[in-house]
C-alpha cells in the first residue's frame, strides 16, 4: 500500500458525455461528496475534451481533480487533430491519462508513444495516468507477468525518480473492462498490483517505488469496490460504467472509503 494515506478514486467518462451532461455529473457528484475530507481521498474525473474547460469551471479543483483522456507528447506543430500539453495547461487540468487499453487496442498506441507522453506529462508537471493491463489472449498464454512489466519499463523509460512521485498507474486487465469484461477477483488483481509494485520498486527503489499509486480499473461495481480496495496492494479505484450516476458513484464511493481507512488503519 501507499503511505501517503489517500484513497485514489475516479472516473473516465469515455465518448459518453457531452458538455452539459459532464457539468451535471461533476456538480451533483462535488455535492453529494461536499462532507468528505479530501486529507484522505483524491477524488477525479476523466472527461471528454469538448467537456474539460465548462467541467474547469463547473467544481472547484480542491474538490474534483480533472484529467484528460489523451494528449500529443510535442507542445505545438503540424500534429492535425491532437491536443497539446499546452491547451490542457490552459484550462487547467491536473491529470492526463495515458495508454488506456482503447487507445492501445484501437488506435494502435505503442508502448514507446506512452512513454513520450509520459514524458511530457511531467515536464509539464501534470499527473500521468498511466493504464496498462494484459490482453486474454496473454493472459492465456500465462505471460501476463511480462506483459505488465513490459508496459511500465517501457512506458517509464527515462522517469527520473524526482519525475516518479508524480505518477499514477491504473492497472486495467482488458478482458475486465466494459460491457463485455468480467471482473478480476480480489485476489487475482492484488497479485498483479504486487507484480506491479515490485516492478516499480526495481525501477525507483523501496520508498518511491511504493509510494507510486496503482490503482485497479475494470468492471468495478457496487458489488467489489470494497472487496478490492480492501486488498494490501490496491491503492485505488479507476471506474467506468458503474461512477458516470452521481449517485451511484456517490454510493461506491461511501462503501469504499471506511474500508481503505480501517486498511490504513491496520498497516
Ligand atoms: O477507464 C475505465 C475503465 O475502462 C473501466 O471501465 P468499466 O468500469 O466500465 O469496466
Amino acid at each position: 500500500m501507499n503511505k501517503m494515506g489517500k484513497l485514489y478514486i475516479g472516473t473516465n467518462t469515455k465518448m459518453y458525455m457531452n458538455i452539459s451532461q459532464t457539468t451535471d455529473f461533476l456538480t451533483k457528484l462535488h455535492g453529494l461528496t461536499l462532507d468528505i475530507s479530501r486529507k484522505n481521498m483524491e477524488l477525479f474525473v476523466i472527461p471528454s475534451y469538448t467537456a474539460l474547460n465548462s467541467a474547469r469551471k463547473s467544481v472547484p479543483k480542491e474538490s474534483i481533480s480533472l484529467g484528460a483522456q489523451n494528449m500529443c507528447w510535442e507542445d505545438r506543430g503540424q500534429f492535425t487533430g491532437e491536443i497539446s500539453p499546452l491547451m490542457l495547461k490552459e484550462i487547467g487540468v491536473q491529470i492526463v491519462q495515458i495508454g488506456h487499453s482503447e487507445r492501445r487496442l484501437i488506435f494502435k498506441e505503442t508502448d514507446v508513444e506512452e512513454n513520450k507522453k509520459v514524458l511530457c506529462a511531467l515536464r509539464h508537471n501534470f499527473t500521468p495516468l498511466l493504464c496498462i493491463g494484459e490482453t486474454i489472449e496473454q493472459k492465456e498464454k500465462g505471460i501476463s507477468d511480462e506483459i505488465l512489466k513490459i508496459q511500465i519499463k517501457m512506458g517509464l523509460d527515462k522517469v527520473t525518480p524526482e519525475q516518479a512521485k508524480n505518477i499514477w498507474i491504473a492497472y486495467e486487465p482488458v478482458w475486465a473492462i466494459g460491457v463485455d469484461g468480467i471482473p478480476a477477483s480480489k485476489e487475482y488483481a492484488n497479485e498483479k498490483h504486487k507484480v506491479i509494485k515490485d516492478t516499480l520498486i526495481e525501477l525507483f527503489g523501496e520508498t518511491l517505488g511504493r509510494n507510486i499509486p496503482v490503482l485497479y480499473g475494470g468492471s468495478v461495481n457496487n458489488q467489489n469496490a470494497a472487496d478490492l480496495i480492501q486488498m494490501p496492494y490496491i491503492d485505488g479505484l479507476f471506474i467506468g460504467r458503474s461512477a458516470w450516476d452521481a449517485d451511484n458513484f456517490n454510493i461506491i464511493i461511501r462503501n469504499v472509503l471506511p474500508t481503505f481507512l480501517k486498511k490504513l488503519k491496520l498497516n
